[in-house]
């Protein structure tokens, strides 16, 4: 079998992310098809802030951010096919059940097999015998992988996660990465900010470390032990 053609998803050059003034130098870096990048840094360095930027929620200060080769934009449809996000933003209806969230994920995206696909996506995260529970009865890690479920309901190219550990037991933080790995092999890209050692050295490909005054790419490894020294 061919490898398949790798696709650039996101080109950041000089991009500069922030409220009105910048939070963290520049960065600049791309990801394709088959890629996981990390983003690892301590508290408050700009993790979530340069997430936010490229999928669209906020506008870069300065420099440039291209997503499939055009400016990120979430309110677009078709962004939002290539691109599936959770940013950990704990957002639930409270009168639709957990196998009704993920049955409207994929219904909202036009996912065909909706029931299949949500009863994987349950077992998968270890919620079928939560399925029929609403999200007010569901424990802070059980919201944290409806999060988790819906984002990997959904059609994409790109996967952009923001500390999806958070709230995850040891065996689901092992899955998680698992998961990831899958997500890169099926030519998928994934962009992650994490304080996860483990996730990041069996999952990542790259890794950028956001430090106080600088930006600069680490291995997995070494990231990893950054991490543990933060
Ligand atoms: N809406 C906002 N308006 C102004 N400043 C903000 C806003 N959100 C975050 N900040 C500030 O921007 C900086 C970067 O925050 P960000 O959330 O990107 O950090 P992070 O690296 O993701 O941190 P953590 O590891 O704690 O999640 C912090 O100093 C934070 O206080």
């Amino acid at each position: 079998m061919s490898k398949p053609t790798s696709r650039l998803l996101v080109r950041a050059t000089g991009l500069e992310v922030g409220y009105g003034v910048p939070v963290c130098a520049p960065i600049s870096f791309a990801l394709a098809t088959g890629e996981v990048l990390a983003v690892v840094g301590v508290n408050g360095t700009g993790k979530s802030t340069l997430l936010r930027t490229v999928v669209g929620q906020l506008e870069p200060v300065r420099g440039r951010v291209e997503v499939l080769g055009t400016t990120p934009d979430d309110r677009d449809a078709a962004f939002r096919t290539d691109v599936a996000v959770d940013l950990g933003d704990d957002a639930f209806f409270p009168a639709l059940t957990v196998r009704e969230h993920l049955l409207m994920t994929c219904y909202g995206h036009g996912v065909a097999d909706a029931a299949d696909v949500a009863a994987r996506l349950l077992e998968e995260f270890g919620l079928t015998a939560r399925s029929e529970a609403l999200p007010a009865a569901l424990s802070s890690g059980q919201r944290r992988r409806l999060l988790l479920a819906a984002a990997f309901a959904r059609p994409r190219e790109l996967l952009v996660l923001d500390e999806p550990e958070q709230r995850l037991d040891a065996g689901m933080r092992a899955r998680l990465t698992r998961r990831l790995v899958d997500e890169r092999r099926h030519g998928r890209g994934v962009l992650i900010a994490s304080h996860d050692p483990a996730v990041v050295a069996g999952a990542a490909t790259a890794v950028l470390l956001i430090d106080e005054d600088e930006v600069r790419p680490l291995t997995p490894a070494a990231a990893a032990a950054a991490i543990e020294s933060m």
